[in-house]
């Protein structure tokens, strides 16, 4: 069984926890409301920044022509994509760069970017790659699990839909198949980290949407 289908399998539990957790439940049925959904743009915000940025770091840290290539062209399409739908949303919701600027990255975003560095210095570019991918897999399979749902919230539908689109999904498609060709090319030790990664990373996943809902701080 390749990487990927192993590591899904074995983190159905959390995955399906995230897939059917209430901050989904809210955006689709238009019940959350809008500074829930503002704190969560701004913490996504240094989220996607760092989640660039490692792809960018595991690129230079690879050995593999190859790879570098695509780590490189995923991180432009994040750029391109998802980072940039995002800027239309601070504009509709009039989120400026002071309020980023005013509100501190919270526990668990902290937590979770300081995973994915950490994986990468201490495990290598392998297990950063593994580590990246419940990130994108994750949110196309809430896209997904929400076809033929209909938010009455226009800009949380708009949030539903960049998951749908074949730009979200055909990306995440290249990096499944990018962490199934680095697993068969790493040794048992490696493909031990990645695992760990993966597993952490989707951990992360669920309490990412737990951490909006309560408005996490620092007290
Ligand atoms: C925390 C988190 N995880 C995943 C995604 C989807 N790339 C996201 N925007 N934010």
């Amino acid at each position: 069984m390749d990487f990927s289908q192993q590591v899904y399998q074995q983190n159905q539990t959390v995955w399906q926890e995230s897939i059917h957790h209430p901050f989904i439940k809210k955006l689709s049925d238009g019940s959350m409301t809008l500074p829930t959904f503002r704190y969560y743009l701004i913490q996504d915000h240094y989220y996607l920044r760092d989640f660039a940025r490692i792809h960018e770091l595991a690129a230079d840290a690879s050995q593999d022509q190859a790879v570098k290539t695509l780590l490189q062209e995923l991180a432009n399409s994040l750029h391109d994509g998802e980072i940039a739908t995002r800027k239309t949303f601070f504009k509709e919701l009039g989120i400026s760069q002071q309020d980023v600027v005013n509100t501190p990255i919270a526990p668990t975003t902290y937590a979770y970017t300081s995973h994915m560095y950490r994986t990468l210095t201490q495990a290598g570019a392998p297990a950063a790659i593994a580590g990246l991918l419940p990130c994108a897999w994750l949110y196309a399979d809430v896209g997904a699990s929400l076809q033929g749902v209909t938010s009455p919230v226009p800009i949380f539908q708009a949030w539903i839909d960049s998951y749908q689109s074949d730009d979200y999904t055909g990306p995440v498609a290249k990096q499944i198949k990018l962490t199934d060709q680095v697993a068969r090319q790493t040794d048992a030790t490696g493909r031990d980290a990645m695992t760990k990664a993966f597993s952490r990373s989707a951990y992360y996943e669920r309490d990412f949407w737990q951490m909006a809902l309560d408005h996490q701080d620092w007290q």
